[in-house]
C-alpha cells in the first residue's frame, strides 16, 4: 500500500521535477529581481549610457535572464516574464525615484518642486506649453536663488554665480545638446561640442568670422538687406505682418553671410523653399529631448525623429558645395569658416564647415529676427520711446547708414538692449556641466550634476534691474544725466536704481557665448536705424498688444506669433533721399 501511495506521487509529472530544478525559492528569486533591479540603476548612474544596446542589454537582457531564473516557479516561461519583468523594472524606478528622494542625494539640501526632484520629465512636458521662460521665474520667486530643476540640475539665479556657472573658468557645455543633435551625427556643431579642448578649436574659425576687419566685409550685405526689408514693408498697401518680414530678413541674410545667398524669402514674400519651416518645425520636440536626452538619443534613431534635420543637413550641404565650386563676391563667413585665407596652422575639414555653415543659419536668423521684431513691439507701445528714437536717428543726417556711427548712438543701444532684457530672444538657455564638484558662487554643485543660468529670469530680476523690472524703460540705459533729464519722476531716486550690466546676458557669455553677438548688433542697428528714418509704424487696428507677449514661445529659440503693422512713409525720407542698395 505504501509503495503504491510512494510510487504515484513520484511519477507525477512536475511538481517534484521544480522542486529539485529550482536553484533558489521562489522568494530568494524574486528578491535577486530586485536586488537587479537595485544595481542596473546604480550602473546607469555611474556611466549615464545613452546607448541603445546598453539600454537593450541592462533593461530587456537582464529581467528576460532573471525570468529563465524563475522559470521552474512558474510553469511557463511567459509566465515567469510576467513576474520578473515588471518586478525588475518597478525595481528601477523605485530604486531611481527613492534615491532622488533620499536625504543623501547630492543635490537633497536645495529646494524644488517634488516632481522636478523626481523626473525630468516633469520640466520636459512643461517646456511643450512654450513658457518654460516663465516657469522658472515662478521656481526662483517661490524657492529662491537655487532650485532644484531636475534630479541632478540646479537652476541658479543668484548673481553672485553667474560667472563661475558660464564665464571663463565656468563649467563646460551640458547635456543639453545631446538631445538636440543626433549621435549619428558624424561632425557636430560647434554649438553642440562639450569637450572643451575641441570647442575652443572649433571656435578659432568663428572669431575670425567676426573680428572687427571681417564684419566691415558684411556691412554692404547689412544694407543691402536691411534696405530691401524697410522698402518691402513700405511697400504693402495694407497691414503687414511684420513678424514674418524680419524673419524673412533674418534667413536671407544669414544666406548670404553663411553660404553667398540661397534664400528669396523677402523678395518671394514667403518661405519657398520650406527653409525656416524645416528649421522650426523640431524646436519643440528638440526642447523636449534637450531634458532627457536619453530619450532623444533613441528617437534620433528613428527615421521619422531626424527627418526635418536630415533635410536641413542636405541642405546646408548643397549650399555649401555650391558656395565652395561658384566663390563669393564677398569674404561672407564661409571664407573664414572655411580658411580662403589660408591663415589657420589647421584647415577645418568639409564636414565641418557644412556643419558650422548650417549653425550660422540655425543661429543667426530666428535670434536676430526675433529681437527685431520685440524692438518694433516695444517701440509701437511706447510711442514716446519711438520719438525719441526717431530723434537720435534724424540727428544722424546722412550718416544713417554708418555702423560705427550707429554703434554709439546711446538711445539706439538702449532701445535695442532693453528690448533684449526684456524679451530676450534665446529665453532660458541651455545648461553646463563638468565632470568634478565645483563651487558656484557660495552653492556646491557636486559632481555629476548640471546647472544652468536662466536668461529671462536674470533679466527680470529688481537686484539687476530696478526700478520697474518688468517695464519697458530704454532710459535706464542712459547716463544719470539723461536720464534725470528725459526721466525725473521715474528715476528721481537714486536708492532704488540698479542696473547690473554684467547680469545682461542675451548672449550668454564666457567662452561658449554667442560666436555671432556684433554681428547681430550690426544686423539690428541697420534695420532699426533705417526703419526709424523712413517708416511710420504703428499697430493694426483691432490688434491687442498683449497678445504679442502671449504668443512668445520658449522653445531654446523664440517662436513669435504675428505682429500685424501698418507702415506709412515719412515725409522727406524715402530710399533716394538717403541711398538706396537694391
Ligand atoms: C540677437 C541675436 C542673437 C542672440 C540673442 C543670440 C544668442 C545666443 C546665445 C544665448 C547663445 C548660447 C547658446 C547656449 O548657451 O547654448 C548663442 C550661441 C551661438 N550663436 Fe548666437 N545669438 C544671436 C545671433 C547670432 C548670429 C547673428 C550668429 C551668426 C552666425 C550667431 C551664432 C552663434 C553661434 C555660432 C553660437 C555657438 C557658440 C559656441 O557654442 O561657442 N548668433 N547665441
Amino acid at each position: 500500500m505504501s509503495n503504491f501511495t510512494n510510487s504515484s506521487i513520484y511519477e507525477l509529472p512536475s511538481r517534484p521535477k521544480l522542486a529539485t530544478t529550482a536553484l533558489l525559492s521562489s522568494t530568494d528569486t524574486l528578491l535577486a529581481v530586485v536586488g537587479a533591479g537595485i544595481v542596473v540603476h546604480l550602473i546607469y548612474k555611474k556611466h549615464e549610457s545613452y546607448e541603445p544596446l546598453v539600454a537593450c542589454a541592462l533593461l530587456l537582457g537582464v529581467p528576460f535572464g532573471l525570468s529563465a531564473l524563475y522559470l521552474p516557479h512558474a510553469g511557463t516561461f511567459a509566465w515567469a516574464a510576467l513576474t520578473v519583468v515588471p518586478l525588475f523594472w518597478g525595481s528601477v524606478v523605485t530604486s531611481i525615484v527613492l534615491y532622488r528622494l533620499a536625504p543623501w542625494h547630492p543635490l537633497a539640501g536645495y529646494p524644488g518642486p517634488l516632481l522636478c526632484r523626481v523626473s525630468k520629465l516633469y520640466p520636459a512636458f512643461v517646456s511643450l506649453g512654450g513658457k518654460q521662460h516663465i516657469f522658472y521665474t515662478q521656481l526662483h520667486a517661490k524657492y529662491g536663488d537655487v532650485v532644484r530643476v531636475g534630479p541632478n540640475e540646479l537652476s541658479i539665479c543668484d548673481p553672485n554665480a553667474v560667472q563661475s556657472t558660464l564665464g571663463n573658468t565656468g563649467l563646460g557645455k551640458g547635456t543639453f545638446w545631446d538631445g538636440r543633435v543626433p549621435f549619428t551625427q558624424p561632425v557636430k556643431p560647434l554649438i553642440a561640442i562639450r569637450d572643451k579642448k575641441e570647442h575652443t578649436r572649433r571656435r578659432r574659425p568663428w572669431t575670425r568670422a567676426f573680428s572687427t576687419d571681417a564684419l566691415k566685409g558684411y556691412e554692404e550685405i547689412v544694407i543691402k538687406r536691411s534696405s530691401q526689408l524697410v522698402n518691402l514693408v513700405l511697400a504693402q498697401k495694407s497691414v503687414v505682418n511684420l513678424s514674418d518680414f524680419t524673419s524673412f530678413f533674418g534667413y536671407d541674410i544669414m544666406s548670404d553671410l553663411a553660404f553667398g545667398g540661397g534664400s528669396e524669402m523677402m523678395k518671394a514674400q514667403k518661405d519657398s523653399q520650406g527653409l525656416w519651416h524645416m528649421i522650426e518645425a523640431g524646436q519643440k520636440s528638440a526642447t523636449f529631448m534637450s531634458h532627457v536626452p536619453w530619450l532623444g538619443s533613441l528617437l534620433f534613431r528613428l527615421p521619422i525623429g531626424i527627418s526635418q534635420l536630415k533635410a536641413f543637413r542636405t541642405y546646408a550641404t548643397r549650399r555649401a558645395a555650391l558656395r565652395r565650386t561658384g566663390g563669393s563676391s564677398h569674404k561672407d563667413i564661409f571664407h573664414h569658416l572655411m580658411d580662403e585665407d589660408g591663415v589657420a596652422t589647421e584647415r577645418p575639414t568639409i564636414a565641418e564647415i557644412v556643419s558650422d555653415g548650417g549653425l550660422a543659419i540655425i543661429a543667426g536668423s530666428d535670434t536676430t529676427s526675433s529681437a527685431l521684431a520685440h524692438t518694433f513691439y516695444f517701440l509701437m507701445s511706447h510711442p514716446t520711446a519711438y520719438r525719441r528714437l526717431q530723434a537720435e536717428v534724424d540727428a544722424l543726417g546722412d550718416s544713417v547708414l554708418n555702423p560705427s556711427k550707429q554703434a554709439h548712438m546711446s538711445y539706439l543701444n538702449a532701445v535695442i538692449n532693453e528690448s533684449m532684457r526684456l524679451l530676450p530672444p534665446v529665453l532660458t538657455g541651455s545648461n553646463r556641466k563638468d565632470s568634478g564638484g565645483r563651487m558656484l558662487g557660495s552653492h556646491f554643485l557636486p559632481a555629476g550634476n548640471a546647472a544652468f543660468v536662466p536668461i529671462y529670469t536674470l533679466h527680470h530680476d529688481p537686484r539687476n534691474f530696478s526700478p520697474a523690472p518688468d517695464a519697458f524703460l530704454p532710459e535706464r540705459w542712459l547716463s544719470e544725466d539723461e536720464r534725470q533729464k528725459l526721466e525725473p519722476k521715474i528715476f528721481s531716486n537714486s536708492l532704488d536704481y540698479a542696473h547690473n550690466t554684467n547680469m545682461f546676458i542675451p548672449f550668454s557669455m564666457g567662452p561658449a557665448n554667442c560666436a555671432g553677438k556684433n554681428l547681430a548688433y550690426q544686423e539690428m542697428r541697420m534695420v532699426v536705424c533705417l526703419m526709424m528714418r523712413r517708416a511710420e509704424l504703428k499697430f493694426a487696428e483691432g490688434y491687442n498688444s498683449e497678445q504679442w507677449i502671449e504668443d512668445v514661445q520658449d522653445f531654446f529659440i523664440t517662436l513669435k506669433g504675428p505682429l500685424p503693422v501698418v507702415a506709412t512713409p515719412r515725409k522727406g525720407q524715402s530710399a533716394a533721399d538717403i541711398g538706396d542698395f537694391i
